[in-house]
């Protein structure tokens, strides 16, 4: 008998539905404005979450204050230690990873420079081999300039950057942005082997690519939660995309 194929996503466990992070009434202010007014969700762990909304709803800010990048009141947790009031590098030292949607790659240093200043922990130099198997292409291309890189190449370097750490929780920001389909193929088919490794929380324009990656989803509207529940409820739903994204999913 063949035996099954290992599926690119490592199977729910039980503990799936237990929130790794945790956001309750998050108020952000960014200059004069008032962004995001008491959101509250949950991320359940060893999962993707979809972050969605149209342009300007709040999603980079959301992921910004979790970083501690801005600051903001109410309460935000992972694994029920508050995150919130703390400087951003032990936030990023305690396990939270972010692919930022620039990718701010360091364009002068070679792929294998970037991967070494990325690393933070003694693990990372053996996570390097995980890191080389779900992107070959950074081991073939490890002695050239990443700013020479192709913008899907350059993304993978972003997420690799992410994964050369052991994360509780990684925010990857827009990964798809401006990649021609087949690259977006490639980058989704890395967040998925990513996703077998951490907890996700995927902000995504591209409707598609969510709904393949997440299986919940969070949507914001001028920075409330205006819809939370099952990826695959929204993407089958026309009238809801419609009203939330403007786009229509299936
Ligand atoms: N530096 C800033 N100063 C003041 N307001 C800002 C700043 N950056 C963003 N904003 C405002 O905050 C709101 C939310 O922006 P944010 O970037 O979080 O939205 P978004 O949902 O990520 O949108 P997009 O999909 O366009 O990236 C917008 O109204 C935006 O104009």
């Amino acid at each position: 008998m063949t035996p099954a194929p290992t599926p690119a996503v490592a199977p729910r466990s039980d503990s799936a539905a237990r929130p790794a992070l945790q956001v309750d009434d998050l108020h952000v202010h960014r200059g004069e404005a008032h962004v995001l007014h008491g959101l509250s969700f949950t991320v359940a762990a060893n999962r993707v979450t979809a972050l969605l909304g149209r342009n300007g709803a709040g999603k980079t800010t959301t992921l910004l204050a979790i970083l501690g990048l801005l600051p903001g009141t109410g309460s935000v947790t992972v694994d029920g230690e508050q995150l919130l009031g703390q400087p951003t590098h032990r936030i990023v030292a305690d396990g939270i990873g972010y692919v930022p949607e620039d990718r701010e790659v360091f364009s002068e240093l070679t792929v294998a420079e970037n991967l070494k200043l990325a690393a933070r922990t003694p693990e990372a130099a053996d996570r390097l081999d995980l890191v080389h198997d779900v992107f070959p292409i950074l081991h073939d291309r490890r002695a050239q300039a990443a700013g020479t890189l192709s913008g899907g190449q350059q993304q993978m370097l972003a997420i690799a950057r992410a994964l050369l750490n052991p994360n509780r929780l990684l925010l990857v920001d827009e990964p798809s942005k401006g990649l021609a389909p087949a690259v977006v193929i490639d980058v989704v088919e890395a967040l998925e082997r990513a996703a077998a490794e951490t907890t996700i929380l995927l902000v995504e324009q591209n409707l598609r690519v969510a709904h393949r990656l997440a299986a919940d989803v969070v949507v914001l509207d001028h920075g409330t939660v205006v819809h939370d529940g099952a990826m695959a409820d929204l993407f089958a739903d026309e009238a809801l995309t419609q009203r939330y994204l403007g786009v229509s999913g299936s």
